[in-house]
């Protein structure tokens, strides 16, 4: 499906900078590139991966526009995989719209749609849609670690998997294939088992795969973190520990916070969107009832909670009132003030609950915090956030497709189970092999393919 017209965008944002660059695309590129570059190099000849000095001409009158470098880069070895020029203009919104608007006048070259370049990749087999849709995660990534996964998908890993998955299941649609035109009674039974093992193995898989959505989705946005607790026992001072700057205001006056604030921090790793809350008491002070209110909606939202409870002092009938709330959710409790005699029941903390998940700290000492930071690894990642090889699922299409390629298995499995004819059986594997090649790109209509790649930005 090569592609005939000749495109052109501003790469670059726009705006001030040092540099600016237009990328071109198509069979013309370096022949209308070359109607405006006067050079000492004839860049219709030179070789690809060059870069030329030479100034952009208007052929109109001759008038010297721009001073630029021009990049070639012949097809398939380029982006697009297509001959590719890139003019690097001096930056600033002027010059780089001037030559632009050259390119675009002599009529051949056409402005390119948003994303138009990277589809053009994908049309023309150099990458799959998996890899496409990375790209514009690359762009959007706003952490190191969000980075590196969209930079892995970008490179081929999550498409490797999904490769092999579809492998797996052709290799069992031939299978099925065989009985289907060789029926014998005693091999059925053994293809039966066939059938359930192999789409058993792919529902694992895909089992694997999605349950890197969540934690896809907790690198990209952060974990949602709750600090709970009673008034005064060091939510606020927990906060600015974290961030390592006095963010939210401290004193010991019970009540201090009246609004949630928010603040993002990587803690190990994990990146966290933490939540210091007015503390929660009966109260009828109209503001901080307010406050209160809010906090009762950052606790309801949150991901995780950390409850904080002043070890100094005995359980206080808020504190009592709070766990209630907090059973079942996700909860890490956190004994502090731990420099001061310690007065709270330990062991009816302990038995209301899990005991890795209460910590000791003392926020004014710095105590408990590396901690901390071990339980919620923990309690996120298995503590393997480092390890592994960076596959994460993060596209809503791509988590659909794999729920669906998993019911899919689960059909064909249930109407093995239900002694359902194998032809019948085929057609659900087969359907969860169409539907995982959705994932890359195999079969897709157009619309779709439109749809994802009007989410780029211009010039990509
Ligand atoms: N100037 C410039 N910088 C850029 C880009 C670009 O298009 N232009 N990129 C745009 O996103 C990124 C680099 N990505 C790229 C990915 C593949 C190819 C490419 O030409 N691939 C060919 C040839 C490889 C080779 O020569 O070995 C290929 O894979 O077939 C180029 C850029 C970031 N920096
Ligand atoms: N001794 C001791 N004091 C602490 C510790 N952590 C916090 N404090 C003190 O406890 C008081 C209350 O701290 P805050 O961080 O404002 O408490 P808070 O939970 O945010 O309180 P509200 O915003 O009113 O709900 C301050 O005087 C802190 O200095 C600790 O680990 N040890
Ligand atoms: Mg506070």
């Amino acid at each position: 499906m090569m592609t005939q017209e000749t495109i052109a965008a501003i790469a670059t944002a726009v705006g001030e900078g040092g540099i600016a660059v237009i990328r071109v695309s198509g069979p013309d590129a370096v022949a209308e590139s070359a109607k405006l570059f006067k050079s000492a190099s004839n860049i219709v000849e030179a070789p690809s991966h060059t870069v030329h000095y030479g100034h952009i001409v208007d052929p109109a009158n001759g008038e010297k526009i721009e001073e630029i470098l021009l990049t070639i880069m012949r097809g398939p070895r380029s982006f697009t995989a297509e001959d590719v020029v890139e003019l690097s203009t001096h930056g600033g919104v002027v010059a780089v719209k001037r030559v632009l608007e050259l390119l675009l006048r002599q009529g051949t070259v056409r402005i390119a749609e948003p994303g138009e370049f990277t589809k053009r990749a994908f049309l023309n087999g150099r990458i799959d849609l998996a890899q496409a849709e990375a790209v514009i995660d690359l762009i959007r990534s706003k952490s190191d670690r969000a980075f590196s996964v969209a930079m892995k998908q970008a490179e081929g890993t999550l498409s490797r998997r999904v490769k092999a998955l579809r492998h797996n299941l052709v290799e069992l649609l031939a299978h099925i294939e065989v009985n289907i035109d060789y029926p014998e009674h005693d091999v059925a039974e053994m293809t039966n088992n066939y059938i359930r093992e192999r789409s058993q193995e792919a529902c694992d898989e895909i089992d694997r795969l999605l349950k890197t959505a969540s934690e896809g989705k907790i690198l990209r946005e952060g974990i949602m973190t709750a600090i709970v607790g009673r008034p005064n026992v060091g939510k606020s001072s927990l906060l600015n520990a974290l961030v390592q700057e006095n963010k939210a205001i401290v004193t010991d006056i019970p009540g201090t916070t009246r609004d949630v604030i928010e603040e993002y921090v990587t803690l190990g790793g994990i990146p966290l969107r933490l939540l210091d809350t007015a503390g929660i008491r009966e109260t009828t002070d109209v503001v901080e009832r307010i406050g209160v209110e809010r906090s009762r909606t950052a606790l309801e939202e949150a991901d995780l909670i950390l409850f904080v409870v002043n070890a100094s002092e005995s359980l206080h009938e808020d504190d009592y009132k709070l766990m209630e709330e907090l059973q079942g959710r996700p909860v890490i409790v956190l004994l502090n003030k731990t420099d001061l005699p310690v007065a709270v029941d330990e062991g009816e903390m302990a038995s209301r609950f899990a005991s890795g998940s209460i910590v000791r700290l003392s926020v004014l000492r710095e105590q408990g915090l590396d901690q901390l930071e071990k339980v919620i690894r923990g309690m996120f990642f298995g503590g393997e956030i480092d390890s592994g090889d960076l596959t994460y699922v993060s596209n809503v299409r791509h988590i659909a497709l794999l729920h669906q390629a998993k019911q899919s298995l689960v059909d064909a499995m249930e109407a093995t189970d239900a002694g359902i004819p194998i032809d019948l059986v085929q057609i659900d594997v087969r359907t969860a092999w169409e539907q995982l090649g959705e994932m890359i790109g195999d079969s897709v209509s157009e619309s779709l393919i439109d749809q994802i790649f009007s989410q780029f930005c211009l010039g990509k």
